[in-house]
């Protein structure tokens, strides 16, 4: 936010900075803030007394016995501030990151997310692109290897976060890595939701769904969670590698039938669901999953998730002087929907006239439902950006996270965060009025879809100056190609692009709302 907007507070109007200057060094203050974020997260999760581990009051002891395995995007940085509070138990560690983060957190000064050269940890980098490759599986491979060899007097802290899926690809045979990515690209693509896809990863997969935890059995296992799933169910992040749940074959079905591709399965996924449904129960060696993944033997703790990430950049937003309203950590949905309901929500908010109009009212509270906003979040939102009209001495920043879905028709490159941007610039830009709210929409990631971009930034100019520009905003649209709009129009510099920045718990949407002046208040 800070790095795409300054705020003139005399005129009802926002000046892009996203040609650099001043923003810079916020983007600095803002990656230093992420930064921290961090590092509390982790602090406060991994707590050390003496030669005593403590994760949500429970004690562990530590005598040489640790030993620490990691899935996801988040996870370097993660690693990196474990190995700093319990480095001197740790025997050996392994994670699995994304292609690029070390250059990347390196290029833009993150040491402190780094491991250093005589750290325990060894870094293994995959899934490029977020997408689940041959780096990744034999990421996979040497943390079963690890956690396998563990016995009852070892400690395994794992560490796991969003991407930590493709990060940790161990295919049931005979299905191979191809197979496995196909179905779930092509579920992605039909625009399946995170749920519905992992529900289907974790019937595929010797380490999703508790896989983990019964390998490294009878280890004792700790595992701290960075969700960036909305409600934080821990089954679900990064498909649960800790997490015991059950394989329902029906279940499975249903989905791969919801979006027409039980016909089109490759014979080992059938052969792998069919598998399941009698297996059920039974770790890979044959354990009991009951005896190594219930009970006292795993815990499982979440320790940050999308609300933090609002609560830093509602922080921010007030610094620079911003009237900060959060909205809901757990937007949802089409794409479409969500976009229409920050159109309507702006127009709530910059309405003239004393009092926004009912209908407004009435439209949002059918509208919001649909892009997983409850109607009590609505309503105080709404009573608070009416009192923001009325006090109209500093402009309104509201935010909000969470992980619309694009159905993907074309074959264009984008990401949802792109995509959103653009729909919300085209309700911005509808209407007689002109809509003097300022939108953007990023992946705390640093990566939207398969893109260098992690979003980018709307407004009712958008649709001006893309026509200026010969760019028809609608076929890009139907091509889902945003990124190419972006990177085409105005040399990019709507883009956001901070590059991979070590964390993921989602998507942030930002809505800048100047406040009404007396003469709209007076129409
Ligand atoms: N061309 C496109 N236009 C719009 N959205 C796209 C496009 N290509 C892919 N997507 C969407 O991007 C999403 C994947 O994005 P991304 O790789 O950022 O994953 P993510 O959900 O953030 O990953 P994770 O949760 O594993 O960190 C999918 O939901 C897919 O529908
Ligand atoms: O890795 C995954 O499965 C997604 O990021 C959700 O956690």
């Amino acid at each position: 936010m800070a790095r795409v907007l300054s705020l003139s507070r005399s005129v009802h109007h926002w000046r892009p900075l996203w040609a650099g200057g001043p923003a810079a060094a916020r983007v600095r203050r803002m990656s230093s803030l992420e930064e921290r974020a961090r590092v509390v997260v982790v602090r406060r999760g991994l707590q050390r007394r003496g030669d005593e581990l403590l994760v949500d009051g429970r004690s562990f002891r530590l005598s040489n016995n640790l030993h620490l395995v990691g899935c996801g995007k988040a996870v370097l940085g993660m690693a990196a501030e474990a190995e700093r509070i319990v480095g001197d138990h740790l025997v050996q560690g392994l994670i699995s990151v994304p292609h690029g983060i070390q250059e990347t957190l390196q290029h833009h000064g993150k040491q402190n997310m780094l491991l250093g050269s005589s750290s325990r940890i060894k870094v293994m980098e995959g899934a490029k692109h977020n997408l689940p490759d041959a780096n990744a599986q034999k990421s996979a491979e040497s943390i079963r290897e690890l956690v396998s060899s563990l016995t009852e007097r070892d400690l395994l802290l794992v560490l796991i976060s969003g991407g930590g899926s493709a990060l940790l690809p161990a295919p049931v045979p005979p299905i191979t890595l191809q197979e496995k990515q196909d179905v779930t690209r092509r579920l992605a693509a039909a625009g399946a939701t995170i749920q519905e896809l992992n529900t289907v990863r974790r019937a595929l997969s010797l380490l999703k769904g508790g896989g983990l935890a019964r390998c490294a059995y009878p280890a004792q296992v700790v595992s701290l969670v960075l969700s960036d799933v909305i409600g934080d169910p821990l089954d679900l992040i990064a498909s649960g590698p800790t997490v015991q749940s059950e394989v329902h074959p029906e279940e499975v079905w249903s989905i791969l039938e919801r979006y027409n591709l039980s016909v089109s399965l490759p014979s080992s996924v059938k052969e792998a669901l069919n598998k399941s449904s009698s297996s059920q129960g039974e770790g890979e060696s044959g354990k009991r999953t009951q005896d190594s993944t219930a009970g006292d033997h795993v815990l499982n703790s979440v320790i940050g998730s999308n609300t933090i990430a609002l609560e830093c950049a509602g922080r921010r937003a007030r610094e620079l002087g911003l009237r900060t309203v959060v909205l809901s950590p757990g937007v949802c949905g089409d794409v479409r929907t969500v976009a229409r309901m920050y159109g309507l929500l702006s127009q709530y908010a910059c309405s003239p006239g004393k009092e926004p109009p009912l209908e407004l009212q009435e439209q949002i509270l059918k509208v919001g439902p649909e892009a997983g906003v409850e109607s009590w979040d609505l309503c105080r939102t709404m009573k608070l950006l009416e009192e923001g009209r009325e006090e109209g001495w500093c402009a309104t920043c509201l935010l909000a996270g969470g992980e619309p879905t694009v159905q993907l028709t074309g074959k264009g490159r984008g990401g949802r965060n792109q995509e959103l941007a653009l729909r919300v610039g085209l309700e911005l830009s509808a209407g007689s009025m002109k809509n003097p709210a300022v939108f953007l929409s990023g992946g705390t990631d640093g990566q939207d879809g398969p893109t260098d971009a992690a979003g980018a930034v709307s407004d009712a100019e958008l649709e001006a100056e893309a026509k200026n520009q010969g760019l028809d905003i609608n076929s890009f649209l139907s091509n889902n190609d945003s990124f190419t709009f972006f990177s085409r129009l105005s040399d990019g510099r709507r883009l956001l692009l901070p590059g991979l920045t070590g964390t993921n718990v989602m998507d942030v949407h930002v809505m800048l709302l100047p406040p009404a002046s007396e003469k709209d208040l007076e129409l």
